[in-house]
């Protein structure tokens, strides 16, 4: 055949039957990065890298899926996230695949500007963001994760030492169904807030000095914030469904101590 042979002169393999009358759940792309525009609470726009899974599901009848049209969405389609729309774009990804489920998925660095809690010294902090939009029976679903790093300080610890009380790095990890708009922000300060203290990229002497007290008058087992955090979700009308998790990477072992909460809120 030569090389510049019409598509439409070529097999359609893809498009033939396959007689093993099995249906399969999930195919697509995995680890695609793209480049990605994420629009922050304060309206100001960051370029990022985001890395996509895009996946549908095929018929039994059907050889292969139309692996092309994900890449061609991605680069006509996905230029500025809309977190709030990500559902319903699985639902036209399924639909440009002609399946009838769709799993669409971007995981990016987001980076927020802090100042430091005495110096007012400015800084940028990473954190992990990850956003799934499903669809299925002709129903969008979105989940919202952000991994959000803290420092955490341990009660037990503080009380029964003489001097000092073992910390360390710890991550609260939240994972939410949202049933209305919800900026990352949210749920990043949402989560500082139950910390022992916050992360600074950045941290002059005197803010060295606050956040290391900060911490001591705010001692926290991992129960303590997944229970706190948990606590604000529950209050938290634009949340249905949350998992909270915190991993503290223990300073004075080779573990690290684990919680985690999850619940789906009755509509
Ligand atoms: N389905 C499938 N395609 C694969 C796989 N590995 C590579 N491909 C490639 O996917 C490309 C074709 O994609 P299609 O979407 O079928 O291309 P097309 O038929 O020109 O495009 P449409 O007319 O839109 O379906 C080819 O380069 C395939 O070789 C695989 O494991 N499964």
């Amino acid at each position: 055949m030569s090389t510049n042979t019409p598509a439409s002169a070529m097999h359609d393999v893809h498009r033939f039957e396959d007689t093993r009358r099995i249906a399969i759940d999930r195919v697509g792309i995995k680890d695609i990065r793209h480049p990605l525009t994420v629009l922050g609470r304060d309206g100001q726009a960051q370029s990022t890298v985001a890395t996509f899974n895009m996946y549908v599901d095929l018929p039994h009848h059907q050889k292969g899926t139309h692996m092309s049209r994900f890449v061609e969405m991605l680069n006509s389609d996905i230029v500025q996230l809309d977190i709030a729309a990500f559902g319903q774009l699985a639902g036209a990804m399924a639909q440009k695949l002609e399946a009838e489920q769709g799993y669409l998925q971007a995981e990016f660095p987001y980076f927020v500007r802090k100042q430091a809690p005495i110096s007012g010294v400015p800084s940028w902090l990473d954190y992990q963001v990850t956003v799934t939009g499903l669809w299925c029976d002709g129903q969008a679903e979105l989940r919202l994760k952000v991994l959000i790093p803290v420092t955490s300080l341990c009660p037990c610890s503080k009380k029964i030492s003489e001097y000092g009380a073992h910390n360390q790095r710890s991550h609260v990890t939240l994972t939410v169904h949202p049933c209305a708009p919800l900026w990352i922000e949210d749920l990043i300060e949402l989560a500082e807030k139950e910390a022992s203290a916050e992360l600074y990229g950045l941290l002059k002497r005197a803010d060295e000095k606050f956040v290391t007290e900060q911490a001591y008058n705010n001692p926290k087992f991992v129960e303590d914030t997944v229970r706190d955090i948990a606590a604000r979700l529950d209050a938290d009308q634009r949340v249905g469904y949350y998992k909270v998790e915190t991993e503290n990477f223990e300073s004075i072992h080779n573990h690290s101590a684990y919680a985690m909460i999850e619940r789906r809120k009755s509509a």
